[in-house]
């Protein structure tokens, strides 16, 4: 049996971000080609401790090329890249790892039929002993596994589960807490929501709001607005590989946000089609939103909130 001791609906985020100072990551004009697909393109980000950074598109809109950049598993080709300041160019997972940088996917690297802490520990197992006496200290790893789950909010009555009869959300979490334990302090967490129905999602925002407490920058791709507004200080909207909206918090509203994911300009266009082609009463549609924030400069790099 599992159960979580938070609720299951994250609160809504309050515009109150700790005073992050400089960022842990940053991207200035970044971008990548592919051959000759431009998949990325001028597009700046910020992650500063203590912060959510949304990065919403829709399918083609270049999200997994930003990821694969900032953890290490593509170069970019255009612009910089900044870890603490300095310009790096991973070549490896590993070395965007070393510098503190975890990505957690939507198919988690884990082993179903393993148990929680075991999974916890899945390549860094820790061992007591010497030489041919060296073993697995499975005590300190439960208990490890244990208290790191319990700080994040995470209580499952039995480490001794199969991971695998965890509900999806309670894995993220899981995945969340073992990179927090292995010393991340940006978590790139691709679409956790994604697969999740709503009590799940409100588990999976409560831990990325955990994450946040504990002073780690997050970049939380996602499809959809709502669950980025509950959690979010910042956000991305990509479209087409480009940067077409960045906000902090503060200047931006959920309608507006929706609007920019929605593709508000297609969709008004969609709406002349429906009325041209008849059969739909485009009247009755919802009318959509005007977007209320600035357009980002190219140049100018992207602030957190202030
Ligand atoms: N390895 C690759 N080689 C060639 N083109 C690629 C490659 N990876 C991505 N692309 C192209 O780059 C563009 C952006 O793709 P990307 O996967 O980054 O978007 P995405 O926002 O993650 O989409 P989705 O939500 O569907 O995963 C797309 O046009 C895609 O076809």
């Amino acid at each position: 049996m599992t159960s979580e001791t938070t609720g299951t609906h994250a609160t809504v985020r309050e515009d109150t971000a700790p005073g992050a100072d400089r960022p842990v990551v940053e991207l200035r004009g970044a971008g990548k080609t592919y051959g000759t697909i431009r998949a990325l393109h001028g597009v700046d980000l910020a992650v500063h401790p203590g912060r959510v950074s949304c990065v919403l598109g829709d399918n083609g809109a270049g999200k997994s090329t930003l990821i694969k950049i900032i953890s290490g598993l593509h170069r970019h080709t255009e612009g910089e890249f900044l870890v603490d300041g300095a310009p790096v160019s991973f070549s490896s997972p590993r070395e965007a790892l070393d510098r503190g940088i975890a990505a957690v996917y939507q198919d988690l690297a884990t082993v179903p039929l393993m148990p929680v802490w075991r999974n916890f520990f899945l390549g860094s197992e820790l061992t007591k002993g010497t030489g041919p006496f060296r073993r697995l200290d499975i005590a300190r790893m439960k208990r490890t596994a244990d208290e790191e789950l319990r700080t994040m909010g995470i209580v499952l009555d039995d480490l001794e589960q199969p991971v695998g009869t965890l509900s999806g959300g309670q894995r993220q979490c899981v995945a969340i807490a073992r990179a927090v334990h292995f010393g991340a302090r940006v978590l790139i967490l691709d679409e956790p929501t994604a697969a999740l129905g709503v009590k799940q999602s409100g588990v999976v925002l409560k831990y990325i709001a955990a994450a946040r407490e504990r002073g780690l920058g997050v970049i939380f791709i996602t499809h959809n607005p709502h669950h980025a507004y509950m959690v979010g200080d910042h956000f991305s909207v990509l479209r087409l590989g480009t940067l077409e909206l960045s906000a902090a918090r503060s200047e931006i509203t959920l309608d507006t946000l929706t609007h920019h994911m929605a593709g508000g300009a297609e969709l008004t266009a969609l709406k002349h089609e429906l009325a041209r082609v008849g059969g739909v009463d485009v009247d009755e549609l919802p009318e959509d939103p005007e977007p209320s924030v600035q357009q980002p400069a190219a140049s100018d790099p992207v602030e957190g909130k202030s």
